[in-house]
């Protein structure tokens, strides 16, 4: 067995993977809360992997009340190192069409309904976010989806919107022509955020349904539509997230891009103006600092 340890974080169509050896669902308790279903842990090959549905399993979780603190917690608390999220999107490019697959490297988070850090009044810390995935974990995702003869587009940027309804017309011309986005999503934010506090590397990987309501000869999202395409993707999806452990190195070494460094110069809280209650949660997620 290896030190590295996959958590994937499953969008929308995808509530499960297979071929998992030893699979196992297990309830994880989080001091953040209960995170959105049990996770399916298990091995592939020499490599320990675990999986979490975002919404849960039946859908239950909208964008916004997604238990993102708990689960990245729970997946941190049970060994997790990398975190591949994979997700449903709107394309702005006609380049990128539905079917394909997106490695994005950069968001715009817009969503202003949840919780986005960790940290706060008793334990305050700020990581840099300027470069919130992974390129080695990215590597890894396009490697493994081309592997998987999957259309893949390597770096683009993520427009993370509240939800739960889609764009207006103006909104979406506004994320493509003016802001320069190449997909847009619910979920990314603040998932990218809080992997970075809690030193985990996070690749996101979005999976193309639609063009959102900005393209000429494809009209307004229509969430029918966004299903059919759903399906097959979540098999790409599957298929691809079998290829990872083979792409990853076996043995743990420390991040080149240093994200499981990154509360090393972050926190600015004295050691005795620290909130206890506060210290006591943050024990998985800071418990290398603290
Ligand atoms: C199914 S359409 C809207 C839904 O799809 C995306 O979900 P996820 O990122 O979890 O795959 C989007 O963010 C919305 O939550
Ligand atoms: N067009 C879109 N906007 C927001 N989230 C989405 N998820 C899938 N397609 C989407």
């Amino acid at each position: 067995m290896t030190g590295t340890m996959i958590g994937v974080i499953g969008g929308s169509g995808l509530y499960d993977i297979e071929g998992l050896e030893g699979a196992e669902w297990v309830t994880v308790d989080s001091p953040w809360g209960a995170p959105s279903d049990a996770i399916l842990t298990g091995t592939l090959g020499d490599v320990r992997m675990a999986f979490l549905p975002r919404h849960g399993r039946g859908h239950v979780h909208s964008p916004t009340t997604v238990p993102y603190r708990a689960n990245i917690d729970a997946l941190k608390r049970l060994g997790v190192t990398d975190v591949i999220s994979v997700s449903a999107c709107g394309s702005f490019r006609e380049e990128m069409a539905p079917g394909d697959f997106v490695i994005v490297d950069q968001f715009i988070d817009r969503t202003f309904a949840r919780e986005k850090s960790f940290f706060g009044t008793g334990f305050v810390a700020h990581v840099s976010v300027a470069h919130p995935t992974c390129p080695r974990l990215g590597d890894a995702c396009e490697n493994a989806a081309k592997d998987a003869g999957i259309t893949v587009h390597r770096g683009g940027t993520y427009l993370a919107m509240e939800g739960p309804q889609f764009s207006t017309l103006a909104e979406s011309k506004m994320y493509r022509n003016v802001w320069g986005c190449d997909v847009i999503g619910m979920t990314n934010m603040p998932e990218a955020k809080l992997a970075r506090e809690a030193e985990l590397c996070y690749a996101s990987v979005a999976m193309i349904t639609d063009y959102d309501s900005w393209h000429p000869d494809h009209g307004e999202v229509d969430v029918t539509q966004i299903i059919a395409t759903l399906m097959g993707n979540a098999d790409k999806a599957r298929n691809m997230v079998s290829r990872l452990p083979a792409l990853l190195t076996p043995d743990r070494t420390p991040c080149h891009h240093g994200c499981d460094r990154a509360l090393e110069f972050a926190v600015l809280t004295a050691p005795e103006a620290r909130d206890p209650g506060l210290v006591a949660k943050l024990d998985a997620v800071a418990g290398r600092v603290l």
